[in-house]
């Protein structure tokens, strides 16, 4: 019978490189023959993410929306869900880039009232090019929201920071550490930290002072501005065609994920885009999985983005 079950929140904006490190936290608590379990949430209707998590992990996903715009209820009810069905050793609430933490942070303390969960802490995964081009630029309400999640973080990643140059590190640690000088900052190149050191280092509370909360009202409205468009793919298409489409997506998309079948090659890819960086994965997904690719962003013409991707289609020979 499990005491208590420790919980994690990862916090981070939309492609920082939150699942590159479930992966890796999975893996360090299954070498310890430990059961981690996943609370995955994704704005928009199709979560690509749950096929890069392994089979043998518990999970609840909770889509379309993020888990601070549904009832904070839902995700205590999630957590005592997977913690009645399954029995998990520890929990990973992973938040939609989009979320707001201190939303989450919310949820998971409600559950706390009654359920035997002790909150471990909140780590937030930045992307440092995209955070340092935002803090250039000075404004926007990405900006804000990415201040807000590293401000809640009890430990730091300093992700991607093969992205951008060495000094710019030490200036993206002087900023960050100036929104927040409590957590310890990681810096990281896919997410590759020493796990143990990292969850140890981990401030025991969190810097989250009680009257925050009550501003989570006010911080709510900080994602409307984003949208999702959705697009399931009726043919295969051109792989080079796809790759230029993606090179030429609008500054406004910033988010791209989804499953491909492409009419010249054999296998199937996962492809990804987060702050215009593409990258594909040969996949090899079992079950029914249609070919769909997921575009996140601000303001950008869904209209012409489907217009884009059919043309793709229909030239297909
Ligand atoms: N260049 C570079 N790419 C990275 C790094 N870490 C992750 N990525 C890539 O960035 C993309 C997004 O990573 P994810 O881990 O899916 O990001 P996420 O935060 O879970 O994204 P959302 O689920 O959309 O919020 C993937 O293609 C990763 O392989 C890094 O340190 N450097």
């Amino acid at each position: 019978m499990k005491q208590i079950t420790p919980i994690y929140i990862l916090s981070g904006f939309l492609g920082s490189g939150k699942t590159t490190l479930l992966q890796k936290l999975i893996d360090f608590w299954q070498e310890q023959d430990l059961l981690p379990a996943v609370i995955m949430n994704e704005i928009g209707d199709v979560n690509l993410d749950v096929l890069l998590v392994k089979e043998q992990v518990p999970m609840t996903e909770m889509l379309s929306g993020c888990i601070c715009c549904t009832s904070r209820g839902d995700l205590s009810s999630e957590i005592a869900n997977l913690i009645h069905k399954d029995s998990p050793d520890v929990i990973v609430v992973e938040a939609t880039g989009v979320a707001n933490p201190l939303e989450i942070l919310d949820g998971v303390t409600e559950a706390a009232l009654y359920l035997k969960i002790d909150l471990k802490g909140l780590i937030t995964v930045v992307d440092s090019e995209h955070l340092l081009q935002l803090y250039r630029e000075q404004g926007g309400k990405t900006y804000r929201l990415m201040q807000e999640q590293i401000r809640c973080a009890s430990v730091l990643l300093l992700n991607k920071i093969d992205r951008v140059r060495a000094e710019e590190v030490d200036t993206l640690n002087t900023i960050v550490a100036s929104w927040n000088s409590y957590a310890p900052v990681i810096p990281s190149v896919k997410c590759d930290v020493d796990i143990l050191s990292m969850l140890g280092n981990m401030r025991a509370e969190l810097p989250v002072a009680g009257s925050s909360l009550s501003q989570s009202e006010h911080l709510h409205a900080s994602h409307d501005h984003v949208m999702v468009y959705t697009h399931y793919f009726n043919e295969a298409v051109d792989s080079e065609a796809f790759e230029e489409l993606i090179a030429n997506l609008p500054r406004e998309v910033y988010r791209a994920k989804g499953i491909l079948t492409f009419s010249d090659t054999n296998s199937r890819f996962l492809f990804q885009y987060a702050f215009r960086e593409p990258d594909f994965l040969k996949i090899n997904p079992q079950g029914d999985v249609p070919d769909v690719a997921v575009f996140i962003g601000e303001h950008f013409s869904r209209s012409s983005l489907a217009d884009a991707l059919r043309a793709l289609e229909n030239s297909k020979t």
